[in-house]
């Protein structure tokens, strides 16, 4: 249901990239989910990241409050502590808080100041958003070939764009979660597409499949879980699709190691990108109006919170 695809063939441009293109539209447009291996993405600038924010998340609770609750520098660190989100509450189910923390970084998105421990981490994150972009821009390009529009089409959209890089320490739960409560809520993305480093652990990513049963996604170390996100599933005249998933607890009373650190990378547009159904899928009339992303992120959130 989740396929693997190896994209090395289209980032080379050698015989091959048709049938990566074929591969991802099918995912895309079935499950909204797929894996990609041969991505290119540098293992050292992700390794590096991964560790420095497992030694932020394990500094002592009091110190980590005090960082990253300021919105006044753009490009800035946020951090948002356990249970602070529930994500089931942007579709309108009303759970405890997820059994998480993460640290938020976006060059346009507001933070506050970075701490000086530990040593490099902005180095880290700026990093490892550069090789997301570059990953991004492969996978619009496969987009565009799969649609039938040409490959720069959605370049001018990402000049500006809003994306978020986020890191997410899933901790041992040495006290069972109250009834709901999960390590991520279920919910969609928002945005055009996720890029995530998962990890296997006990409690992990798990995909509604269309019939409602919850499929645990696959784990392959070094391979990225692509998602189609709400903005794109619109622009698409719901062709491409955005699925829900949640992270679920390890089992009760597990013994081992439950520890999970994510990294999502969740790409945006530029806020006043026009979602306005594409050519290709305009075939039996467009669903929904031409909207900007502020705008529909406005009304998405508006939508979850009741506003
Ligand atoms: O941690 C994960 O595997 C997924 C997290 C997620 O879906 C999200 O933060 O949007
Ligand atoms: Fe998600």
């Amino acid at each position: 249901m989740i396929p693997v695809v190896d994209i090395s063939a289209f980032i080379s441009g050698g015989t091959g990239a048709a049938d990566v293109v074929r591969q991802i539209e099918a995912a895309a447009t079935q499950s909204g989910f797929f894996l990609v291996t041969g991505h290119g993405v540098d293992p050292a600038v992700t390794k590096r990241l991964y560790d420095l924010a497992h030694d932020f998340f394990d500094e002592p609770q009091d110190w980590k409050a005090t960082i990253g609750r300021g919105r006044g520098v753009t490009g800035g660190i946020a951090f948002a502590p356990m249970k602070e989100e529930a994500l089931a509450g942007t579709l309108g189910m009303k759970t405890p808080g997820d059994l998480k923390e993460s640290l938020n970084f976006g060059p346009l998105l507001a933070g506050d100041t970075w701490p000086d421990r530990p040593e490099g981490i902005e180095a880290a994150f700026r990093a490892y958003f550069a090789e997301m972009e570059t990953l991004a821009k492969h996978l619009r390009a496969i987009f565009c070939s799969a649609i039938g529009l040409a490959p720069d089409h959605f370049e001018p959209a990402f000049e500006n764009h809003l994306s978020a890089l986020r890191v997410i320490n899933y901790p041992e739960q040495p006290e069972a979660p109250e009834p709901g409560q999960l390590r991520a809520g279920e919910h969609t993305d928002y945005g055009f597409m996720t890029i995530l480093r998962s990890e296997a652990s006990a409690g992990g990513l798990q995909v509604q499949r269309r019939d409602g049963v919850w499929l645990d996604a696959p784990n392959i170390e070094g391979a990225y879980v692509v998602n189609i996100g709400d903005a794109f599933m619109r622009w698409s005249n719901d062709e491409w699709v955005s699925t829900p998933h949640r992270v679920a607890n390890p089992p009760s009373g597990f013994k081992g190691t439950a520890r999970r650190q994510s990294i999502p990378f969740f790409l945006n547009p530029s806020a006043e990108t026009m979602i306005e159904c594409l050519p290709p899928f305009a075939g039996d009339g467009a669903k929904y109006d031409p909207i900007s992303f502020a705008d529909y992120i406005a009304l998405k959130t508006s939508q979850a919170f009741g506003g």
